[in-house]
Order: C-alpha cells, then structure tokens, then sequence
C-alpha cells in the first residue's frame, strides 16, 4: 500500500506497479494502470502494509477487473447532442449543462407582459357595496400568467377612459399586454375605439366559445401583441386558456402539449351553436363537470383540474370530451402561486 493517498481534484498520481494499491478518495482520478477499486469497508490494511479483501465483501470475496471505476465518457463523449433545440430550461438542464461545461446557454426569454384591469367599479379591498365589486382578476392575473410561463412587469388598473388606456397600452414595451374587461360594446368599453386609434391588427375579434365570446387578440406594434380578455371572470379564464396560452408559448418557443380526451362523467348542456367550456374535476378516468360555471363566477374554476370542451348541443353522461389542463394540474412550467 502506497503511503500517500489519492485525492479528488488533485494532481495525477503516478501509475500503479504490479501487486501496488493507493488509498483513493471518491471522485479522484485513478492513477494510470489500476485494474478495480475496493471499497474501504471491505477491505483491510494488515501491520506490514498488505492488503486483503475481508468478509464484509460480497461473495465471491474477488476484486473484479474494473470495478468502482467509473470510465470517462459513460454519459456523452464530445460533441454529442445533450438535448434537443427547444427543450425546456429547467433546474436539471441548467445542472446538467454546466456539468457538461458550458458557461452560458442560449434560450428564448419569457415573454414580458403587462397587465391592464379596467372598470371604475372595482375595488381593491374590503366587501363590495353599492354596486361596486371587488377585482377577482388582478389576483388571479399575474400568478396564471407566470404559471403560462409569461414575466409579468406590471399590474395596473385603468379606469373607464378611454385616454388613459390608449396612454397605457402605447407606453407600454411589454410583449404582451393582458387588458380585462372593456371588450364588449357598451359605452364605457374602450378596448376596440383605442386599438383603432392605435391602429392595431384585429387577429382574433371575438369567437364562438361560451363563456369568453368578446375575447381578442390584436397586434399592437410589430413585436407586441395585446390580449383583451372580457370583464366576466370566468369568461377571462376562458381568454386566458385558449388565447393568452397558446400566444405566450408560440413566443417562448415551447411546443403545444398533447390533446387529450376523457368521458365526462354526468351530462352537460350545451350552448346552441357555440363551444362551451366547462370546469371539471379529474376523477380517476373520468372528468366530473362542476357547478357554479356561469360567465361571472369562479366557485367552479377554483375547485377544477381542467376545462372540459363540449360541443354545441352538449355532451351525454360517458361521452368523451377534450381537456385543457389547468398548468398547476398538469405541472406547468413556472406554476407559482404568490
Ligand atoms: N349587448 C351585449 N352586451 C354584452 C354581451 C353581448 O353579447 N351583447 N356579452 C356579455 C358577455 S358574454 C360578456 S363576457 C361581457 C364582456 O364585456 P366586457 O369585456 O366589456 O366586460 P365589462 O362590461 O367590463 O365587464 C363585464 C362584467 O364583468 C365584471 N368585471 C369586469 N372586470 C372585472 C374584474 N376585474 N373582476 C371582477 N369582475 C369584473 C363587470 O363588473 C361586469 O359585471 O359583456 C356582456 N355584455
Ligand atoms: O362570453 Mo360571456 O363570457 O358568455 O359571459
């Protein structure tokens, strides 16, 4: 047995002669010529410096050739492609390629949006009272669209003036601007007057869903897209999964996870020609539609896993509906809750 031992992330050893061992820490480079390795535990050091492998070893007490060494080259060689372009940057790609020895990565950023809640009727805090009602998508907003994986930068609520919306959506550099409410015609909805006088790109101006008909998407500027999701708060839901979504992955280069279906496990009545989207809670192999699913309520959203997608018409007890995953359900990217 050498004197001195071998130590991780020191300098190399010298090779090891014929009938020679060296003490050897985990991690440490082995000194060239060594044939296995024995672990301290099944081995011991007799008073004159000879090793022999103990009964604590498991049988056949023989030290085979290579063993405990962890050969260069196991888990990639040079120049092999670790992952492919547009995966996802998560904690253990960011471990793996510094182990890998990168420095830096190359990665699309989260989109940055910023968020515009309109409506002179909404408070901040306390019980709503003669006629004024609290804002249920201010905080419901940022930490959604984080979970969407979006950066949000800011959260502001603009009264029923149509000014001081045109001033907030043109000073904003967001990617994407999150407008609430203000879709519909009525006399204090400003959305579409100030995206005409902005000039903006109508893309989506309204669909056939209930709830969530007045919702739309406009481009605002070359590389700035504004989402307006209608006032009622589960109609913004419905904005928020079927228009925000898709847009804040297209921008951050993520693919579109895989439709999937599942029976619904009691009867829903459908709209008559538009595509209602219903929360529901995943039971087993069945989603179950819940109550309280009205455009103005969020008691059914809130105890939901997903939105099932029933046709015009409805959909009968056992009949297979497709599913939008809620991101904390299916473990999004980003879900965050503060
Ligand atoms: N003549 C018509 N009127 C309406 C129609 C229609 O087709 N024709 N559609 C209705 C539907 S459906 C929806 S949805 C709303 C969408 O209108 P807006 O996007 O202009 O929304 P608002 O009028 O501003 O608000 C609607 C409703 O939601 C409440 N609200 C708004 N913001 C919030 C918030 N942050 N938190 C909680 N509640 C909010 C607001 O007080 C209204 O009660 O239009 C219908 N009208
Ligand atoms: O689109 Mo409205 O949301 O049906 O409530």
């Amino acid at each position: 047995m050498r004197d001195e031992g071998v130590l991780a992330g020191h300098a190399a050893h010298p090779p090891l002669t014929d009938g020679e061992a060296v003490r050897i820490a985990t991690g440490a480079r082995t000194p060239p010529d060594t044939t296995a390795v024995l672990r301290s535990e099944h081995g011991r050091t007799d008073d004159k410096g000879r090793l022999h492998v103990t009964a604590a070893a498991r049988p056949p007490h023989t030290v085979s050739h290579g063993q405990d060494i962890r050969p260069r080259g196991q888990e990639c060689r040079s120049g092999d492609q670790l992952l492919p372009v547009g995966t996802l940057v998560t904690p253990p790609v960011l471990g793996m390629a510094a182990a890998a020895g990168y420095d830096t990565l190359t990665a699309v950023p989260r989109p940055r949006a910023d968020v515009f809640v309109l409506g002179d009727e909404l408070l901040g805090e306390g019980m709503p009272h003669d006629g004024l009602i609290r804002d249920a998508l201010g905080p419901l907003l940022p930490p959604w669209l984080r979970a969407l994986g979006a950066e949000v930068t800011a959260v502001r609520r603009v009264g029923d003036d149509e000014q001081a919306l045109f001033e907030a959506i043109t000073a904003s550099d967001a990617d994407v601007v999150v407008t609430t409410g203000g879709t519909a015609a009525g006399p204090v909805d400003h959305v579409h007057p100030v995206l005409r006088r902005i000039g903006a790109e109508l893309l989506v101006d309204g669909v056939n869903v209930r709830p969530g008909h007045p919702m739309l998407l406009a481009r605002t500027a070359e590389n700035q897209h504004l989402v307006g999701l209608p006032g009622n708060p589960l109609a913004a839901v419905s904005g928020l999964v079927t228009l925000a979504e898709p847009l804040l992955r297209t921008l951050a280069a993520r693919p579109a996870l895989e439709p999937y279906t599942l029976p619904l496990r009691d009867a829903v009545q459908g709209h008559p020609y538009d595509t209602r989207l219903v929360p529901v809670s995943l039971r087993g192999d069945r989603a179950l539609p819940l109550l309280y699913n009205g455009p103005a309520m969020l008691r059914g959203i809130a105890a939901a896993d997903a939105l099932a997608v029933v046709a015009p018409g409805g959909a009968r007890p056992g009949q297979e509906a497709e599913l939008l995953d809620l991101p904390w359900a299916s473990g999004g990217i980003g879900v965050c809750f503060t």
